[in-house]
């Protein structure tokens, strides 16, 4: 297994043979060994195999551990679902670097243009269930594997520039806002409303959803930002601020509503589909690795805090610096082992790539591993995709070693929060017919919260943008008299 997996990881430039792929889909179990062998049979189409019973008719006896582990073997071929991000594709291939970024960064696989490292990606979406349309209004996920000699880097991104929150305490509660009712199951818009009053922090990130940017058709032209902060340190030890920014070069592209809701109806799997047929069909997907980078000190002089994940950083004084290139080229052969196995960590580190102060970052330490624990099991990292079979708590990279931190312990807010300027910034940027779709979505789904909520939401969105703010009221008022 461990060989067939490190066939179907290798870069382009290393691709295998037909013969060799087509051993890799073999799964080993007992049930597909039963299905094969009557696929083979020459005319008898009958099943290779029977249950063991008392003459033709039964019972069946209890010890036939033939039949029962072709059940047991099938009760387990199912893994337990990932608590967020459930539905997801994958595409395998490799990341060129095509800029030196070794003033900038150790990490071993960026110092020299040219250098190749074969990388594993899931596209996924944040919310919903694996019966989600894909087309609907949500976060991407981005997440990217890459395989270089010193050891596993992982990349976990979403496809918008900044996040709900920015303390990690409230992360259930914000995830619990996004899902169906627990009393129910059924979509609940008061448990979104309810929340997003309490959350002002939140109004960035609610122009961003509910703009033509949270409907999003194919995951070849979307974007994959790291949203946190992270930090990369150079071979003098000088650490910078970095956010991370997957370019689709096939160009970006968003959907409205209303061809959002007809693409899901049309097929749920809409852009997982696209991703499988374009790489199918011998195409290649490709992104553009950029950065932005920052010189810590900057943090003093910013009207908002480069560590808070609800900000992003203008490019005009933190421009977009080119790294190199992702090339998707290969399908996975196998879901259950490729995709639903993958196990992605924002802890998977190299020397060079750390992880800075950013409370949200910081939540996520650990917590993916122990969900992998969880619903992979213990084992999950010698599972060949996740390819750490040699790792051991000493190799892991942890950051800001040697790096001396002094405080009062507290339980705070940012000193700096500036929950609406950027959100402002946003509406202002969009064209009319953008900023008359924002304005509609988000219309239609607030007007059905609580009176309360409303008032507490339009007042977020006026400190926004007055504009905004009594464009949303009036149209929720002409809603309510239609
Ligand atoms: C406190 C904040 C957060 C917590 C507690 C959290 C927790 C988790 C957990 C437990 C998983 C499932 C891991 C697994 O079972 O493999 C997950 C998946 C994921 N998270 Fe987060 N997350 C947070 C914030 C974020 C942010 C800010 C981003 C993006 C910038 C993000 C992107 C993702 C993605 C893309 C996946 C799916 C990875 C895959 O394809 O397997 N998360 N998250």
């Amino acid at each position: 297994m461990d060989d067939v997996n490190e066939t179907n990881l290798r870069s382009e430039a290393q691709q295998t043979q037909p013969s060799q792929q087509a051993q890799s889909t073999e799964t080993h179990d007992v049930y597909h060994h039963h299905t094969q062998a009557a696929a083979k049979g020459t005319g008898d189409n009958s099943a290779a195999l029977h249950s063991q019973t008392v003459g033709p008719r039964g019972p069946i006896l209890e010890q036939d551990s033939k039949l029962h582990e072709t059940l047991e073997t099938f009760i387990h071929s199912k893994i337990i679902e990932r608590p967020v991000h459930v539905k997801g594709n994958a595409a395998f291939g490799y990341f060129r670097t095509t800029h030196d970024m070794s003033a900038h960064t150790k990490l071993c696989f960026l110092q020299t243009p040219g250098q190749e490292v074969p990388v594993a990606v899931r596209f996924s979406l944040a919310g919903g269930n694996k019966g989600t349309p894909d087309t609907s209004r949500g976060i991407r996920g981005f997440a990217t594997k890459f395989y270089s000699e010193q050891g596993v880097l992982d990349f976990i991104f979403n496809h918008i520039p900044v996040f709900t929150i920015r303390d990690p305490i409230r992360f259930p509660e914000s995830i619990r806002a996004l899902s169906p009712s627990p009393v129910n199951n059924l979509a609940d818009p008061q448990l979104l409303w309810s929340f997003v009053a309490r959350a002002p922090e939140m109004t960035h990130f609610l122009l961003w959803l509910f703009s033509d940017a949270g409907t999003v058709k194919s995951y070849r032209h979307l974007s994959g930002h790291s949203v946190n902060t992270y930090v990369w340190r150079n071979a003098e030890g000088v650490r910078k601020y970095v956010k991370y920014r997957w370019i689709p070069l096939a160009g970006l592209q968003y959907i409205d509503a209303v061809e959002s809701a007809r693409l899901g109806c049309e097929n749920p799997d809409f852009a997982g589909q696209d991703l499988y047929d374009a790489i199918a069909a011998g195409g290649t997907v490709e992104y553009e690795l950029c950065v932005q980078l920052m010189n810590p000190d900057d943090a003093a002089v910013l009207s908002y805090d480069p560590l808070d994940p609800t900000k992003v950083w203008d490019e005009n004084f933190y421009p977009l610096q080119p790294v190199g290139r992702l090339y998707l080229n290969r399908n996975p052969d196998n879901y259950m082992e490729q995709v639903e196995k993958l196990a992605f960590s924002v802890s998977n580190l190299l020397d060079g790539a750390e992880l800075s102060d950013d409370k949200i970052l910081q939540g996520r330490a650990n917590i993916y591993t122990d969900s992998q624990r969880r619903r992979i099991g213990p084992d999950f990292r010698n599972v060949p995709v996740n390819r750490q079979a040699d790792w051991t708590p000493e190799s892991q990279i942890t950051s800001g070693e040697g790096r001396y931190v002094e405080g009062q312990l507290v339980r705070a807010e940012l000193p700096k929060t500036d929950n609406f300027a950027q959100a402002g910034q946003f509406y202002r940027a969009l064209d009319a017919m953008q900023q008359t779709h924002l304005v509609d979505n988000l219309s239609d789904a607030l007007s059905l919260a609580t009176a309360e909520s409303q008032r507490v939401v339009l007042d977020y969105l006026c400190q926004a943008s007055a504009a905004l703010g009594e464009r949303v009221e009036s149209r929720i008022r002409q809603l309510a008299g239609s």
